[in-house]
């Protein structure tokens, strides 16, 4: 089977710091693959450099078997990669729908929208409450509610309800419940099931060993800039998971990248 996104000899340098030394990395179809290491192993500068964020300075990323150069953000949402940040990029005072399509709207038909650039507010609240119900998050009930009257959970929600709804390829979560309390982290746990169960693959970069574990069909460990190897939650415990991580193990060859 092909991988859905690849990375091969990815490295990206920031004066001294070589973020990422040579790295490899395979997303395959339908799958949710996590990301693991310790911090400043070079995880989120691996999944900014497979989604635009960070042009690598070697190396080269394939989506589909094809090589792609994203040289933006924007470049890979146009090819269908969403990323949900840690930092969630929305607006607190703007509602919901607003918060769905921003940087997207949806203009009115006709001159009102081409030459006035009238947004079609109807359309896209209709699309968003679509969206939302498709996702089972219509415990959301107005979705014209400001996103700052949200809780966390709620929120995290919303981001993953605007990657899915517009990635239509990759879907990328940088530690989605970070913030999070038990019974939200559960709610996003369920989403990004449900997500999959949709046929869209995930990477999902977490220090959370149980959400790692619950939810993976892969995990690729990264240390020291580089994919140290990728391994089945089945067949390891959290405990290996962590060793790997650290250093305290290493793989054989036969797991090693
Ligand atoms: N914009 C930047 N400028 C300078 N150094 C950077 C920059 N971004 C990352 N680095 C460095 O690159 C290395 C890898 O960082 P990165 O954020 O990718 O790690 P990480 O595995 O995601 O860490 P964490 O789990 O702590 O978020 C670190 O040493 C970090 O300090």
């Amino acid at each position: 089977m092909q991988p859905i996104l690849k990375g091969t000899g990815l490295v990206k340098r920031y004066g001294k710091v070589t973020a990422l030394d040579n790295c490899d990395f395979e997303l395959m179809p339908g799958e949710i693959l996590a990301v693991i290491g310790d911090n400043g192993a070079g995880k989120s500068t691996l999944i900014k450099a497979v989604s635009g964020a960070v042009v690598p300075d070697a190396g080269t990323v394939e989506l589909e078997g094809k090589p792609v150069h994203f040289q933006s953000p924007i470049d890979a949402r146009a090819a269908g990669i969403e990323t949900v940040y840690q930092t969630l990029a929305m607006s607190p005072a703007l509602s919901i729908a607003d918060n769905m399509f921003m940087g997207r709207e949806i203009r009115q038909q006709g001159l009102m929208g081409q030459l006035f650039r009238r947004l079609d507010k109807a359309e896209m609240q209709r699309i968003a409450r679509e969206k939302l119900n498709d996702l089972g998050l219509m415990t959301i009930q107005n979705i014209n509610q400001a996103v700052e009257t949200l809780s966390g959970g709620q929120r995290q929600g919303v981001a993953v309800a605007r990657a899915a709804a517009f990635g239509s390829k990759v879907i990328i979560l940088d530690e989605p419940t970070a913030a999070l309390g038990v019974k939200e982290s559960r709610k996003v746990l369920e989403l990004i099931l449900d997500v999959r169960s949709r046929g869209i693959p995930i990477i999902l970069i977490s220090h959370n060993m149980p959400h790692v574990f619950e939810l993976a069909d892969r995990i690729h460990v990264h240390r020291l800039g580089k994919r140290l190897c990728v391994i089945d939650p089945k067949d390891y415990t959290m405990a290996d998971a962590v060793a790997f991580m650290t250093g305290a193990k290493e793989p054989t060859a036969a797991e090693a990248a």
